[in-house]
């Protein structure tokens, strides 16, 4: 059995993640964690979730704490803290400000629990990552961010929606930035297990319109209704599942790559991993030219800004 902690439990992403987070029948304990001064919103979140445990007939011990030596023992730690984006803003607007957040984190994170495997949420998350990975002094197969999962699912559900069949029949993958250089990699898209251009409907398929209304989902849902919460808070608790259950899943997660993609990389970023009770490892693999020539591009973009960054934070 395992001890979830979700650092940024009072925020409206972590504190709905924790929801699907108590169901998973492997995590016997979820710690909701805040900033000193919210004890009080930390406790009535707790108990509330409690009741749903119970509503649900689940037996998880829920508590709350701002004191960040309580992640001790953590099994996995989802970090949502940090500001979200405005209308109008772009995700990498927030990378400064966050890294400032995300730095003190990650160092007590790796003081306190250097056992644990990171799930970073906060945005930027590919550069987040990043910064946790450096400053948590972790393994690169430790420190993960949810990275282009969310788009690929988002991708899928456009897929299987113009087809007119079960999610489950598509599979897609979305790699490199959670942000506007993301790459569809059509070359890996299937609907019940047939390659996507090999159906003769490929040819209409709106592929700009489709990807334009990826790229844009969460400013949508944020102008519209304030905030991403249940697309990226389900997400979430997948992966938790994932590794817990050492599923050895293959999901789109930001991890830092070296070679696993014709060689581009020295960053942390979007790309097929497989997921398991030790963390997350990215898997090798091989795109076509103009997906590579893209996804170059958005390492670039992503190492460039991950670089200014970690220069800053010194
Ligand atoms: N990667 C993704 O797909 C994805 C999806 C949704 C949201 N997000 C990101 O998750 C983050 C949280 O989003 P939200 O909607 O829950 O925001 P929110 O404003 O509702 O919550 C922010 C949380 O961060 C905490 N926080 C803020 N400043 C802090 C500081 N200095 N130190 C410690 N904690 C601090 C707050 O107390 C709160 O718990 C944002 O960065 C957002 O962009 C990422
Ligand atoms: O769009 C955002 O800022 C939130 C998140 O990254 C999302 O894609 O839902």
């Amino acid at each position: 059995m395992a001890k979830v902690t979700i650092i940024g439990a009072t925020g409206r992403l972590g504190s709905f993640a924790s929801h699907p987070i108590a169901g998973i029948p492997h995590v016997d304990e979820v710690l909701l964690m805040g900033r000193p001064g919210r004890e009080n919103l930390l406790a009535g979140l707790a108990h509330d979730l409690t009741d749903s445990c119970a509503a649900r007939g689940i037996w998880t011990e829920i508590s709350s704490s701002t004191s960040e030596e309580d992640c001790a023992d953590s099994d996995i730690i989802v970090i949502t803290a940090g500001a979200p984006r405005h209308e109008g803003q772009d995700r990498i607007d927030l990378a400064l400000a966050n890294a400032r957040i995300i730095r003190p984190i990650a160092e007590s994170v790796g003081r306190h629990a250097p056992n644990a495997i990171v799930l970073m949420v906060s945005n930027p998350v590919d550069v987040m990552t990043a910064v946790a990975l450096r400053y948590s002094g972790m393994e690169p197969k430790q420190v993960f961010g949810l990275g282009t999962h969310l788009d690929s699912m988002r991708l899928k559900a456009l897929i299987a929606d113009y087809f007119h069949v079960h999610v489950s029949e598509v599979h897609t993958r979305i790699i490199g930035e959670h942000g506007e250089s993301m790459v569809p990699l059509w070359s890996a898209t299937t609907i019940g297990g047939i390659r996507i251009s090999n159906l003769p409907a490929f040819s209409g398929l709106p592929i700009d319109e489709m990807m334009q209304r990826v790229k844009s989902s969460g400013s949508f849902i944020i102008k519209n209704s304030g905030a991403t919460i249940y697309g990226p808070g389900d997400a979430i608790a997948t992966l938790v599942q994932t590794i817990l259950g050492n599923e050895n899943r293959i999901l789109t997660v930001s991890s830092y790559i070296k070679s696993e993609v014709h060689n581009v990389g020295d960053t942390c970023i979007g790309v097929p991993a497989r997921v398991n009770r030790r963390g997350v490892s990215p898997v090798p693999i091989r795109i076509e030219e103009s997906e590579l020539e893209a996804f170059r591009e958005s390492v670039g973009k992503i190492r460039g800004i991950t670089r200014e960054i970690l220069e800053k934070l010194e």
